[in-house]
């Protein structure tokens, strides 16, 4: 049985979850809105070589870029951003972008953001890695270039496996470039893998493990491959060419892993994330804690609180995904924003749970404070309901520290999600009006409005 009561384990993140790792760009964090540091996501070269069979991000494969317009888009909406999220402080992350760009692109648009922000020193500067371009000299230029951690996109060790999945690269070459990555950026490799692929057994993935130890430095992302609509390998599992993994296969792969890589000295510091001697992702954690980042690039999303407008909201922000319109765009009026959402108190509240809960240590009491000075943790989840009953059954835990999964909960988290949101909707639409004397963390009322390509 690989399933906790009536819970199925559902540690790949639910739909929404998930497309909050897909967020493409170059990304700055910032700010102090709610007196906490910012962050900033992984952003995303708009084009790729080939199209790996799994992959639905916003990528296109145009073989003859302008890298040195897309540098200059890149800088200029940088700036842009900056000076209306009025980031000047505060900064301490920036995120990286794929291996195809130049070690010029990426110091142009860090030196751009060390132009506008003061950049903390050690901040996290992540670049994500493709091993088919990750030859040590140019590795070496984006080490240069102020990149300080760089995230190999290994995908799997086994040859049939890569070519199923599409990928350019061979096992082989996945660990000349782990190898490589690892002389270059110490202590300061990820790799990302993949689990549950049509036809992989629980031995061959245990097996496999073993492997990855041997391999890895000290971070492992590790994400069960989504069969995402519209792609070459759902198509394959959906005509019968290949299976379907089971449900219970998949948690067993999962808890196998989990087991595994703790037993090794790694902490399971988010649902797909691991980590040992510290090795966490800065960057990503401030995603998780809801900091307020923007995004730079075709498709980049951000969310800030735009100050050149005097405002006081936090807006969800997407640029463009096509790039040759998204250029246009940010040459014309200095960034490619294609829609801006003002997020109600609720809309900013449920993404805190549901990435908060992402992480072991969960949301914290202070955290939520700034998101929810009105109604505290307590007030919404402390009450008899859904997540009174999620502790009672084990899930959930909600002390003196904050509100967090306990390890089996955080197995099945998307499974608690609904009956949270749910309880957290109940709650603020009663106590909400009662309660608020000021509107929640900058937010304005409760609706919504959207907005194109507007400032
Ligand atoms: C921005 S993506 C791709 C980064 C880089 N272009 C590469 O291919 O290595 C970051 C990670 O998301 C994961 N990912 C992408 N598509 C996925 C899918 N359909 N299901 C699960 N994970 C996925 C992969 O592990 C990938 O390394
Ligand atoms: S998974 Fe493949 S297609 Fe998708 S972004 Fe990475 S290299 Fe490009």
């Amino acid at each position: 049985g690989s399933t906790h009561g009536s819970r199925r384990r559902g540690h790949v993140p639910c739909p929404r979850l998930y497309s909050e790792r897909k967020r493409h760009g170059w990304f700055v964090s910032d700010s102090f809105c709610y007196g906490r540091p910012p962050h900033a996501p992984c952003p995303q070269w708009p084009y790729c070589r080939k199209r790996c069979s799994y992959c639905n991000f916003n990528t296109y494969g145009v073989p003859a870029v302008d890298e040195a317009t897309l540098r200059s888009c890149l800088v200029r909406e940088a700036q842009t951003l900056l000076r209306l999220s009025q980031v000047h402080r505060w900064v301490h992350r920036v995120g990286g972008t794929p291996s195809l760009a130049s070690p010029g692109t990426v110091a142009a648009v860090l030196e751009a953001v060390a132009g506008a922000a003061h950049l903390q020193a050690g901040a996290e500067v992540t670049l994500e890695a493709n091993p088919s371009s990750t030859s040590t000299p140019a590795l070496a230029g984006f080490r240069a270039a102020g990149v300080n951690r760089l995230s190999v996109g290994v995908q799997s060790l086994d040859d049939a496996e890569l070519r199923m999945l599409g990928r350019e690269h061979t096992a082989a070459e996945a660990r000349k470039a782990v190898e490589a990555a690892r002389g270059l950026f110490p202590g300061r490799t990820s790799i990302d893998l993949l689990f549950g692929l049509p036809g992989q057994s629980r031995d061959a993935w245990a097996q496999r493990l073993e492997e990855i130890l041997r391999l890895c430095d000290d971070h492992i992302s590790l994400y069960q491959l989504t069969l995402e609509r519209d792609t070459a390998l759902a198509a394959q599992v959906r005509c019968g060419a290949l299976p379907t993994p089971p449900q219970d296969l998949l948690a067993d792969m999962y808890q196998t892993a989990c087991n595994v890589l703790v037993a090794a000295g790694f902490r399971h510091y988010e649902v797909s994330n691991f980590a040992r001697k510290g090795a966490l992702s800065t960057h990503n954690l401030s995603y998780w804690q809801a900091d307020q980042y923007i995004g730079v690039g075709p498709g980049a999303h951000g969310r800030f609180v735009l100050r050149a407008e005097g405002g006081c909201s936090r807006e969800a922000r997407v640029q463009t995904l096509e790039p040759v319109t998204w250029m246009r765009e940010v040459q014309s009026q200095g960034h490619g924003t294609r829609s801006r959402a003002v997020l109600s108190p609720l809309e900013q509240l449920e993404e805190l749970l549901t990435l908060g809960l992402r992480t072991d240590e969960g949301i914290t009491h202070e955290r939520w404070g700034h998101f929810s000075p009105q109604l505290s943790l307590q007030a919404v989840f402390g009450e008899a309901g859904e997540a009174r009953a999620l502790q009672q059954e084990g899930w959930l835990v909600l002390d003196s520290s904050g509100l967090r999964c306990t390890w089996a909960g955080l197995a099945v988290l998307d499974s608690l999600l609904p009956d949270l949101l749910w309880q957290l909707q109940r709650v603020l639409v009663r106590e909400g009006p009662r309660r608020r004397k000021e509107p929640v963390a900058g937010a304005q009322g409760l609706s919504a409005a959207t907005m194109d390509n507007n400032g």
